[in-house]
């Protein structure tokens, strides 16, 4: 290394010398290191690496026990000493301690260093930010036997192929009843839907209106209606198509779904949800064989007909109920309960017009006329269900949803892994728990389905132990379930994934990592970049950050 020395004759009293001169101020040499200092007298002696010279002209030396700042001027000289070996090597120990990391350069190329890399990770952050999602939206509205409910779905539109995720933006449940109870007064059923087509107006942007596909699907109630009288579902179906009309989406028809295309469109929606269909992504384009069978009259509303009808075959005046709860007392019509084709056969000749329907609340026995509803002896095939209906085994999971799910929900046993002995005794204490108390303690819940979930929970589990043949073994595959992924379950996603064409025939690509894992490794490669950028800029660390000595 080759040094050359400065002296410097200082004009003023000699400063207080002693710890370290800080070299900085407005030109400061570009390069410093080694700078030492030697006092003789009022000369001050500065010894500095030969490459640093031809920019030195004037510096600004601090001095830590001098009052203040003072500017001298640099006048070369060789040097009056010899720069020994030994005389280095002490220095440069005496430098390893002091921090280099406050020094001007480094804190440079530091600041540099950051503001590279946040400049990269900004710039990779905006670069594969999912652009501002614009969407295709649909909407679907399921024309329930109780009540109709309207379902909007959106996808992000820019995915080819319709390849994007459907998820459920808005539902909306229409007050009043379901369409089939219309019969008497269509165009009130199209009225029905007005207030909930309206709210899809609002949610659905204007812009999307006119290309947004609108279905409407009726099932059991109208499936009923349909077989009891034909031109008045008809009717019915034209005032709600000729309601949806008026609204700016593309209407796509009001029409009946077979008990099959429910089944099979409820299946598509939850296993689309779950996404099963693109784990086992042959599905897409192939065809599938799936078992579905629907029980017309096995709902939980007509099923609850078919066990009245049973306790009122004789014509009784009052009947005595264990599905429902002591101290029940309520004045019916027999009109009313035969209204239905599920039972309008049965109805008693020379029956009263009103029967008193009373409740005693006893499980087992409630489960005892609940199983007269079915025919378990008649089978023509290797196994049934019920009603001769073949069943084949049930494997793999599943889904309650609906009636299911509300009722099971209320009766806290939505949890299957509670075993069935423990449902059985839940619902029995249930089921005995006085008419008055249980009003006291649900205030808020609708009359009608406090008083029915004795019956509808002894419905459901019958049906599923003794109808689908669950076991305690099998009874916790059940799912009861209202949503999956923030979507209801039920047909309506299933049919319009179906009617739209949004299932493609491969599954899509996935890209081989999410935009977050992306990120997190641009960021770290940029964070070792940067570690080995400072390291190779280390042969200017000792020379640049090392603090001038006093020797
Ligand atoms: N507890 C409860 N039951 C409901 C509710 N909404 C509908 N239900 C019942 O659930 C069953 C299915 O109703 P719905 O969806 O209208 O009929 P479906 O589509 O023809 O099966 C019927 O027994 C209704 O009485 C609810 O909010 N709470």
């Amino acid at each position: 290394m080759h040094f050359s020395c400065i002296s410097i004759v200082t004009t003023s009293a000699p400063p207080a010398w002693g710890g370290n001169a800080k070299l900085g101020a407005s030109e400061p040499p570009s390069c410093c290191s080694f700078l030492m200092l030697r006092q003789e007298k009022q000369q001050l002696s500065l010894l500095l690496s030969l490459h640093c010279l031809p920019s030195v002209h004037s510096a600004l030396f601090l001095f830590p026990r001098f009052p203040s700042p003072f500017h001298i001027s640099l006048s070369l000289s060789p040097p009056p000493w010899p720069v020994s070996d030994k005389f280095i090597e002490v220095d440069n120990r005496d430098m390893k301690e002091k921090n280099p990391w406050h020094r001007p350069v480094t804190i440079i190329i530091t600041v540099i260093g950051v503001i590279a890399i946040v400049a990269l990770v900004t710039v990779a952050v905006l670069q594969n930010k999912p652009l501002s999602q614009k969407y295709k939206y649909g909407i679907v509205l399921d024309a329930g036997s109780s009540h109709t409910a309207l379902y909007i779905y959106q996808w992000p539109a820019e995915k080819d192929n319709d390849t994007g995720r459907v998820e459920q933006m808005h539902s909306c449940k229409v007050k009043g009843p379901g369409i089939s109870s219309y019969a008497s007064n269509p165009s009130m059923a199209g009225e029905s839907l007005k207030e909930c087509m309206r709210e899809a107006q609002r949610h659905v942007p204007a812009s999307h209106h006119s290309e947004t596909s609108l279905y409407l699907g009726a099932t059991a109630g109208m499936r009923l209606l349909d077989l009891e009288n034909k031109s008045a579902s008809n009717k019915v179906f034209l005032a709600v198509a000729d309601a949806l009309q008026k609204f700016p989406f593309t209407f796509r028809g009001a029409r009946l779904l077979s008990g099959q295309e429910e089944g099979a469109f409820g299946w598509v929606t939850v296993n689309y949800l779950d996404d099963r269909l693109k784990q086992e992504f042959r599905l897409y384009g192939n065809d599938y064989q799936l078992y579905t069978h629907s029980f017309l009259c096995y709902g939980k509303d007509q099923a609850l007909r078919l066990t009245l009808a049973h306790q009122t075959r004789t014509g009784l005046g009052t009947i005595a109920d264990p599905c429902f709860h002591p101290g029940y007392n309520e004045t019916k019509k027999y009109s009313d309960l035969y209204d239905s084709p599920c039972v309008s056969d049965r109805k008693p000749q020379q029956a009263p017009s009103n029967f008193t329907h009373t409740g005693i609340g006893n499980f087992q026995q409630c489960q005892e006329v609940v199983k007269k509803i079915f025919n378990f002896s008649r089978c023509e095939y290797s196994q049934c269900s019920f009603n001769g209906v073949f069943q084949p085994t049930v494997q793999g999971k599943y889904g309650g949803f609906s009636a299911y799910y509300f009722v099971m929900n209320f009766l806290n046993l939505t949890d299957t892994s509670i075993p069935l002995e423990s449902v059985k005794e839940k619902l029995a204490r249930h089921c005995a728990t006085p008419w008055r108390e249980l009003k006291n303690k649900h205030p808020d819940i609708k009359l009608k389905y406090l008083a029915e979930y004795c019956f509808s929970g002894t419905y459901i589990i019958t049906l599923l132990t003794e109808g689908y043949n669950f076991t305690s073994e099998t009874y916790s595959t059940i799912e009861f379930i209202k949503k999956i992924k923030g979507s209801d379950t039920g047909w309506t996603l299933g049919y319009m994934l179906t009617l739209t064409n949004l299932i493609p025939a491969e599954a899509p690509d996935t890209p081989p990592l999410p935009h977050a894992g992306y990120v997190s490794i641009v960021t770290v490669i940029a964070l070792v970049l940067f570690v080995l950028f400072i390291f190779s800029l280390r042969p200017l660390w000792p020379r640049c950050s090392k603090q001038p000595q006093i020797v």
